[in-house]
């Protein structure tokens, strides 16, 4: 077993995080133009270096609880009379980088695995083939011998005048600014990783990457714990519209181990049904999981709930941040208000009746064998996402129902849980039970956290304190904020900018 492989384990939502791969806001993102942010994915154009310095105060963030010691570097850094060397430290590829085995930069570990020549060939040849790319094309990127390099230009897409002979950087790949939201390409279940198949073209290039970091860096040693899940081998042979209702998408915003026995799977406008399908009889099929119960939550298509961690996350065993209008237990009074609100508002399509998320529960018991034409399927589903959350808090975790506290997101007052919930509100990860990330645009629904019994701070407040001496593992039930006025404009938070490696049993 190699060393990266030793300490890669997930079972929960909220054991202490000790190990996560992320990646900086790159490059390729300050390349989108107007007219083609919303095929990238995007909602706006962002301004890149505002955007940097944002995610430079989460990076600070997850170095204080995961590795202290570079920020003790970082600080280091800061100081230098040199600006250079004060941006560089943030930047994957340059020589200041902080370069930490606790917050793992996917491009850093890309420059390690195309140090192998057979691995470089064999990704730029996967690469160009998926973009199209000319022979010449190719031929250049070959020529790279400067692995930092090839991992940049592979990610942004830029290849610098100095490399492709015509005095200007070209194009060569469009950009995949949504690289970012590291949440949504694999998925570690427990020692396992199930590889996402992204479902829009604009991030499909962030697959191919995220298997390579699979099968030649972390799983090297044992590429049978790495989970691909693909269509039934007869899907060609169907017509353009049968095979649209077969296909299978998987993005790791819609799948949280929310207990060591327990999956909840979200169906949405990211993962297929056919996926969710397919997700239950392989993982049930996977004993050494240990995996006893799949949830499936069936929400709308929809762009501001694209996966189901935009509606809810876990912030303690007892404790879940949720959009409450999908929540069954108001969805139907808010209904109500917000429709009259809406109907003034003149003839807005939104004004109709909310479509209801739904439940289906599947239960094997670990000790039983799997059978492909077995239903696994449970009589008695919760009635909706809330109760789905309490049954996990009760049940799964023993609390008492009178325990476990829903925060909503914008305190559940129209209009702010619909603008909080856009700009992720609801979408918040824990550094340990109870401290989890969150953004300091969305203030209803801080309040609502500060209801709930937690302290606010921002990271800047937080910094201080850990200055001071206060050790981050001391904290509890705090929110701490994030600088968000770019960021948020991605359509992600810290949920979505966090793939958990390695998290303490709980
Ligand atoms: N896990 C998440 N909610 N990820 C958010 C991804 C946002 C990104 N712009 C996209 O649309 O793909």
């Amino acid at each position: 077993m190699s060393s990266a492989q030793q300490s890669l384990y997930v079972e929960t939502e909220l054991g202490a995080l000790r190990k996560l791969l992320i990646h900086s806001p790159d490059g390729g993102i300050g390349k989108i133009i107007p007219s083609t942010f919303q095929d990238n994915l995007y909602d706006d154009i962002v301004h890149l270096k505002k955007m940097q310095k944002e995610y430079n105060h989460y990076v600070k963030l997850l170095l204080y609880f995961l590795d202290p010691e570079k920020v003790a570097y970082i600080n280091n850094c800061q100081q230098s009379a040199s600006e250079e060397v004060q941006a560089n430290c943030f930047i994957p590829g340059k020589k200041e980088y902080f370069n930490s085995n606790k917050v793992l930069e996917a491009q850093n570990l890309l420059e390690e695995i195309v140090k192998d020549e057979k691995v470089k060939l064999r990704l730029i040849s996967a690469i160009c083939s998926y973009e199209e790319s000319s022979l010449s094309i190719q031929q250049k990127l070959e020529a790279i011998q400067n692995p930092a390099l090839l991992a940049k230009i592979i990610i942004t897409g830029i290849l610098p005048a100095a490399e492709n002979g015509t005095g200007e950087d070209q194009y060569i790949f469009p950009p995949i600014p949504n690289f970012i939201f590291t949440r949504d390409i694999g998925i570690m279940l427990k020692d396992h990783i199930l590889l996402s198949r992204m479902a829009t073209s604009a991030r499909k290039r962030e697959s191919l990457i995220t298997k390579f970091l699979a099968l030649y860096y972390f799983f090297k040693d044992t590429p049978e714990k790495v989970i691909e899940i693909i269509e039934e081998s007869d899907f060609f042979l169907y017509e353009e519209q049968e095979r649209r209702q077969r296909i299978i998408t998987i993005e790791g915003g819609d799948i949280m181990m929310t207990h060591p026995r327990h999956l909840v799977v979200g169906c949405s406008e990211r993962t297929s049904s056919n996926a969710v399908n397919e997700i239950i009889h392989t993982l049930f099929s996977r004993e050494e999981l240990g995996i006893e119960k799949i949830s499936v939550v069936k929400i709308p298509r929809k762009r501001a709930q694209m996966h189901i961690d935009t509606i809810f996350t876990q912030v303690k065993r007892n404790v879940w941040v949720l959009y409450g209008r999908y929540s069954e237990k108001i969805m139907e009074a808010e209904n109500n208000i917000k429709k009259s609100y809406l109907d003034r508002l003149a003839h807005r399509a939104d004004a109709e009746k909310e479509e209801a998320p739904e439940i289906l529960q599947f239960f094997k018991k670990a000790s039983e064998p799997y059978q492909r034409n077995k239903d696994y399927s449970c009589p008695n589903n919760p009635t909706g996402i809330e109760s789905l959350l309490v049954q996990i808090s009760t049940q799964d975790y023993g609390c008492k129902p009178e325990d476990v506290k829903i925060i909503y997101s914008g305190g559940n007052d129209f209009p702010h849980d619909d603008r909080e919930q856009w700009t992720d509100s609801c979408n918040v990860v824990a550094l340990k039970e109870g401290v989890v990330i969150g953004y300091d645009r969305n203030d209803k629904t801080s309040e609502a956290f500060r209801g709930a019994g937690f302290q606010i701070m921002t990271t800047e407040q937080a910094f201080t304190l850990f200055e001071s001496g206060v050790q981050p593992q001391s904290l509890e039930n705090t929110l701490i904020l994030l600088p968000s006025a770019e960021l948020s404009r991605a359509r992600g938070g810290s949920h979505c900018m966090s793939m958990p490696l390695l998290r303490d049993k709980l």
